[in-house]
């Protein structure tokens, strides 16, 4: 299965590599030509008196042989490099085009790792590969192979002199790789161990120092460091000592010293010439290497298995479906109809969710922290698809919208604003690629972030994310303007005040209060007193709305919303949102 997986991603360049295979057989054949070639010169310059054509001869032969064995590797090695180039071209279009069709969803989970690593890790252990293995393997095989043919041509007895040290190698290498698999799986516990207590250090750094428990993840890093040194100095001085002794069997002295014992009996018995002695070590000596290189190229091979797998794995992530015919909306109204929705692990989140946002109106979600607010909200822009029902956008399935249109309909603000490296004149640009200064200028002081932006040293030129950082509101409140400038009809708001000071929350209502104006919003919000004058108000728990209507209306039956709002007017009048939310009685 792994092979199938990697075989089927390099099947577009399979032709070039098999060019840069044979190529590279070639050239370590070619290669072992002037070994016996300088034997036989040997030979030749012997004899008295010399013969001069022979000899040239096989100087010639010598020179061309290893001219157009260099000549074969070198063109084998760009056949592989330029398939590998195709390969991480084809690769990286594939992955740019995939994760342009995922759904937006997938993007708020924690994979961003998984991109980078694709990315960067993965293609580069294919590079290695698709570039280089394949040659070096080639090589590696059929060097000792023609080799020691040749030499069981001139006498068996060279071939098996040539090998002399290989079943003590062999006997070293299974020592040394008994119980192989299970250690690497616990280097590889006790490594994940390690990280895991260095990322909760980093992770928690704040709350751990605060509460003065770093010494507690000291402990914890300190065990794991120690349980790993000594499990793994207890394999590696293992290993490392009969890698030693396996090095010393196939080391150039030993090998040299095994074949002069073992030639110096054929010669004083006839059974070879010197000249032959002397081409049998000139082969032995090259086989050590061969040995080396399909080592490495194993170990190579199996991470490129594993690279290839984690490549399909993310460009066989399902994809949100494109319309065959798209439509496009004929308002800016937003229907749910009967909408239910589960996550991959099937559990339901929302359940026979119906409502309707008439144009131009504002809609807020209140209810408990997972509700299911935030996902009912990433439902209208296709985070994600239902589960069931539809939702509609002036009468047309969101389903049935191409991306461009649904993104040209749908803007939003989520809980965590992104703001882009670069200014703040192209970040706030970007809702509008071709707005002018005035309408930047104009965006951001409806945004109430204008006169920030003015104060500092560069004011719109300044470099986000390089000198000068935006606090939460702030950042929000550039992420408005953006929006402002998109001028999309219709708004999905995911708690756009939560990280917000009450000084700057005020300014953030009245950002938001001129964002709203003539567009459907759907908001979700934290304080009740923010969404009084909302058009609709939806309380939502466990996946319901169990209650729905105007802020007066609300107010005056019991429910939740009700004692929420006891709740709230009860609380100081700028309790963190978490704490109201805290108290919610429903
Ligand atoms: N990507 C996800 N995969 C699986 N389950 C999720 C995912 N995102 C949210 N959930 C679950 O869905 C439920 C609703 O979460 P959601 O974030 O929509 O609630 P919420 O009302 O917006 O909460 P909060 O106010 O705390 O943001 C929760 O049980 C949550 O654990």
């Amino acid at each position: 299965m792994r092979n199938d997986t990697l075989k089927s991603l390099r099947k577009p360049v399979r032709t070039l590599i098999r060019g840069g295979i044979w190529l590279g057989a070639l050239g370590g054949v070619s290669a072992l030509v002037p070994l016996f070639g300088l034997a036989a010169l040997a030979d030749a310059l012997q004899t008295a008196p010399p013969d001069l054509h022979r000899i040239a001869i096989l100087a010639a032969l010598i020179v061309i042989c290893a001219v157009s064995g260099w000549l074969a590797t070198t063109l084998a090695m760009g056949l592989t490099h330029l398939a590998d180039e195709r390969l991480q071209a084809r690769l990286r279009g594939r992955i740019i085009t995939h994760l342009g069709v995922l759904p937006l969803g997938w993007f708020t989970g924690t994979h961003s790792g998984i991109v980078r690593k694709a990315v960067e890790d993965d293609l580069t252990e294919l590079h290695y590969l698709t570039a280089h293995h394949e040659v070096e393997r080639v090589r590696a095989v059929s060097q000792p192979l023609i080799g020691l043919f040749c030499l069981s041509l001139l006498n068996w007895r060279l071939a098996l002199l040539a090998v002399a040290t290989w079943p003590l190698y062999g006997v070293a290498y299974l020592w040394m790789m008994r119980g192989y698999r299970e250690n690497l799986q616990h280097m590889d516990r006790d490594l994940a161990a390690i990280s895991a207590a260095i990322v909760e250090l980093i992770r928690n750094i704040v709350v751990i120092k605060s509460y003065r428990q770093a010494r507690r993840i000291h402990n914890d890093y300190g065990q794991a460091t120690s349980r790993f040194a000594a499990f793994y100095g207890g394999w590696a001085g293992r290993t490392a000592r009969i890698e030693a002794i396996s090095a010393l069997l196939l080391s150039v002295p030993v090998i040299m010293l095994t074949s002069l014992a073992g030639g110096y009996h054929l010669v004083t018995a006839g059974q070879v010439t010197p000249v032959m002695l002397l081409a049998e070590i000139m082969v032995a000596i090259t086989l050590p290497q061969s040995f080396q290189t399909l080592h490495t190229g194993n170990a190579a091979f199996k991470k490129a298995q594993a690279a290839a797998e984690r490549l399909e794995h993310l460009l066989s992530l399902p994809i949100l479906p494109a319309p065959t015919h798209p439509l496009s909306p004929r308002s800016a109204e937003v229907t749910f109809d009967h909408v239910s929705f589960a996550y991959d692990d099937g559990r339901p989140v929302l359940g026979h969710i119906s409502f309707t946002c008439a144009p131009g109106t504002v809609t807020a979600l209140i209810g408990p922290s997972g509700a299911g607010k935030s996902t009912l909200a990433r439902l209208v822009p296709r985070f994600y698809d239902v589960t069931e029902g539809a939702i509609r956008l002036g009468g047309v399935d969101v389903r049935q919208l191409d991306r461009a249109t649904l993104y040209k309909q749908v803007g939003f603000v989520l809980q965590e604003v992104e703001l882009l490296h670069g200014t703040v004149r192209d970040n706030i640009r970007l809702g509008k690629v071709d707005a002018g200064e005035s309408d930047i200028i104009a965006a951001a002081q409806a945004a109430q972030i204008d006169s920030v932006i003015q104060a500092l040293p560069q004011g719109y030129d300044t470099i986000i994310g390089d000198k000068h950082r935006f606090s939460g509101g702030e950042a929000q409140r550039i992420a408005l303007a953006r929006m402002i400038l998109a001028n999309r009809p219709i708004l999905i708001l995911d708690e756009a005040t939560s990280s917000a000071d009450p000084d700057h929350e005020v300014q953030i209502q009245a950002a938001l209060s001129h964002l709203a104006r003539g567009r459907t919003v759907i908001v979700i919000a934290h304080r009740l007193a923010s969404i009084v004058h909302a058009d609709q108000i939806l309380v939502l728990a466990e996946g319901q709305i169990i209650q729905k209507g105007r802020h007066e209306a609300l107010i005056a039956q019991d429910g939740c919303y009700k004692d929420l709002w006891e709740v709230e007017n009860r609380a100081q009048p700028h309790a963190h949102p978490a704490e109201t939310e805290g108290a919610l009685p429903c």
